[in-house]
């Protein structure tokens, strides 16, 4: 039975749906060094943002195949490590949209009315009214910084609210913009007009410290910001130094560049008008289950040997795309398994050219899976759809992708995988019937007509008489039985090939006899 490891408190839905094909053991509290001690043990490991997933846990997670992150940002797992060793991280892009947009919402009322602070004071036994009166939020500028699922949600009920909304996205278009009733605007103008502005954008090495000093001080005096998108976006020495001088009006935040929050951070030092909650924003009952079961379906398919629908790190491999092109995925790994073991030498480039109807298919996952299935006699299970293109990358091999929508051979279409390597150029062809079946329809533009088999013998020779005898001879001998078998030439008594299914695995010593029968050139033993 597989193990999956929980390290982070998570929604019993999501434990229920894994405990049905796995042992589930949940930890939480570990450090750092305890759970790089264990991770070996388990095949996955799901969190939420507690958990940091660095590069040393992710080498020493040896079984690992999964992580998946119960929630949206996976900035607290290093994905480039994870796909280098192939393991799939997967989120839940959708599970938590309202609850963090209602807790952004929530942030920004309590800034205009002082609802933290008018609290404080009145449970101490105070009726100050006149200290805390606020703003309205009807009629003033709301500006949103990122404008995808939570950033959306907040500018429609903010629009409903009354508010101007303006939003500064770089990957947002004009016409969407528009249909959700929003101004596109620059980030510089965003802070220099909006009474309100509120963060939903991720964490990356481009918006680390995006807001800082300088646009800070650009802000109405009397404007407030809200972050409950991640810490690291905001320079928080320059908010609290804004803050206590009263360059903005206030802040609240529910995300911090170091979580949990340190007692040194300059933001505990700021008098009054400053709002922090401790990392809130997907903390409801209905985000935490919808998160929880959305990854937990994940990681039970991926751990049943299905796709994930939400991977991070499969470009292209979305579980629609999986579904629908599964035999010409297939087809595409056996290619590129059959190319590895025919083609002589250290292979330098290749070339998938997709014909007739496959050059409707999207190409990037059927030169993964090319890719996935030439690299997996080299590295067996290490290889997968996650790091097929990063390891090919990493071996100097390139790829070329060719569409040609004329296919005179095949109603359904065909993949010609070519390999150049030092020792010379190979290709070989093959298509998916119309039940499904894969054919391999020629070898080094040899014309046949075979189904990929467990184990399969592929020759080059003379066409001559007595030839397919030695060979059938041999391989009797060596108590290897022949299911099917197969010539190609294009002309009599020119260069063929033989194409062989056996039923049992070919012993090195045949091969070399086998070699060894005058008039075959090559033999190689093909293990699908
Ligand atoms: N506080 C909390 O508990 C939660 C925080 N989050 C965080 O909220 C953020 C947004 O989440 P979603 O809306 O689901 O993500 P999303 O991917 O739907 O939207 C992010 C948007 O940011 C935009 N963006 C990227 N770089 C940008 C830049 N340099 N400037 C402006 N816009 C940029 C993207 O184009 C995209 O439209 C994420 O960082 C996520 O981790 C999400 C859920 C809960
Ligand atoms: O797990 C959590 O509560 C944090 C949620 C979050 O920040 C996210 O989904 O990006």
């Amino acid at each position: 039975m597989t193990k999956v490891l929980v390290s982070d408190p998570i929604d019993h839905a999501g434990i229920d749906i894994l405990s049905q094909v796995s042992q589930v053991d949940q930890r939480l509290g570990l450090s750092s060094n305890q759970l790089k001690e264990i991770i070996g043990d388990y095949e996955a490991l799901m969190i939420r943002s507690g958990t940091q997933v660095n590069s040393e846990i992710i080498e020493a997670g040896v079984n690992l195949k999964i992580i998946g992150r119960a929630g949206v940002g996976v900035d607290n797992v290093d994905v480039p490590a994870a796909t280098k060793r192939g393991v799939i991280v997967v989120n839940s892009p959708g599970g938590n949209t309202i609850a963090a947009a209602e807790h952004a919402l929530a942030l920004l009322l309590s800034l205009s009315r002082n609802i933290p602070q008018a609290h404080l004071s009145t449970i101490s036994g105070k009726w100050d009214r006149k200290k805390f009166v606020g703003n309205e939020l009807y009629k003033k500028i709301l500006g949103v910084v990122g404008l995808g699922k939570i950033g959306s949600h907040v500018a429609k009920v903010a629009n409903a609210m009354g508010m101007d909304v303006m939003a500064f996205d770089p990957f947002v278009s004009a016409e969407r913009a528009l249909q959700m009733q929003v101004r596109l605007s620059s980030i510089d103008d965003l802070f220099k007009e909006a009474d309100f502005i509120t963060l939903h954008l991720p964490r990356t090495s481009e918006t680390e410290n995006l807001v800082d000093a300088k646009l800070l001080s650009s802000m109405k005096q009397n404007a407030r910001l809200v972050n409950c998108a991640r810490g690291g976006i905001i320079d928080e020495t320059a908010l609290a130094e804004a803050l206590n001088s009263n360059v903005i009006g206030g802040a609240a935040l529910d995300v911090y560049s170091q979580e949990p929050l340190k007692n040194d951070s300059p933001l505990l030092n700021v008098k009054n008008n400053l709002i922090l909650t401790p990392h809130l924003g997907a903390s409801t009952a209905e985000a935490q289950q919808n998160v929880a079961i959305d990854v937990a379906e994940q990681i039970r398919d991926v751990l049943l040997g299905l796709p994930a629908r939400s991977a991070v790190n499969i470009p292209g491999l979305s579980a629609e795309i999986m579904d629908s092109l599964k035999p010409h995925l297939q087809l595409a790994e056996s290619l590129g398994l059959l190319a590895s073991q025919v083609s002589g030498g250290q292979i330098q480039k290749i070339e998938v050219k997709l014909q007739g109807e496959f050059s409707q298919h999207p190409s990037q996952p059927l030169v993964i899976a090319t890719l996935k299935g030439l690299l997996s006699s080299a590295l067996g299970n290490r290889i997968n759809y996650v790091n097929a293109s990063l390891e090919a990358q990493g071996r100097g091999i390139s790829v070329e992708e060719v569409k040609d929508e004329a296919s005179p051979d095949f109603p359904g279409g065909s993949l010609q995988l070519r390999t150049f390597a030092d020792k010379g150029t190979n290709s070989v062809t093959g298509t998916v019937l119309a039940d499904g079946e894969l054919r391999i329809s020629s070898i080094d533009e040899f014309p046949i007509n075979v189904s990929p088999s467990r184990y399969m013998l592929f020759t080059r020779h003379r066409d001559m008489p007595g030839i397919i005898g030695k060979l059938g001879s041999l391989l009797g001998t060596h108590n290897v039985n022949i299911a099917a078998m197969q010539v190609g030439r294009r002309i009599v008594r020119g260069e063929a090939v033989m194409v062989l299914s056996i039923d049992d695995p070919i012993p090195s010593e045949l091969l070399t006899s086998i070699l060894a029968v005058e008039g075959i050139n090559q033999a190689h033993a093909v293990t699908f």
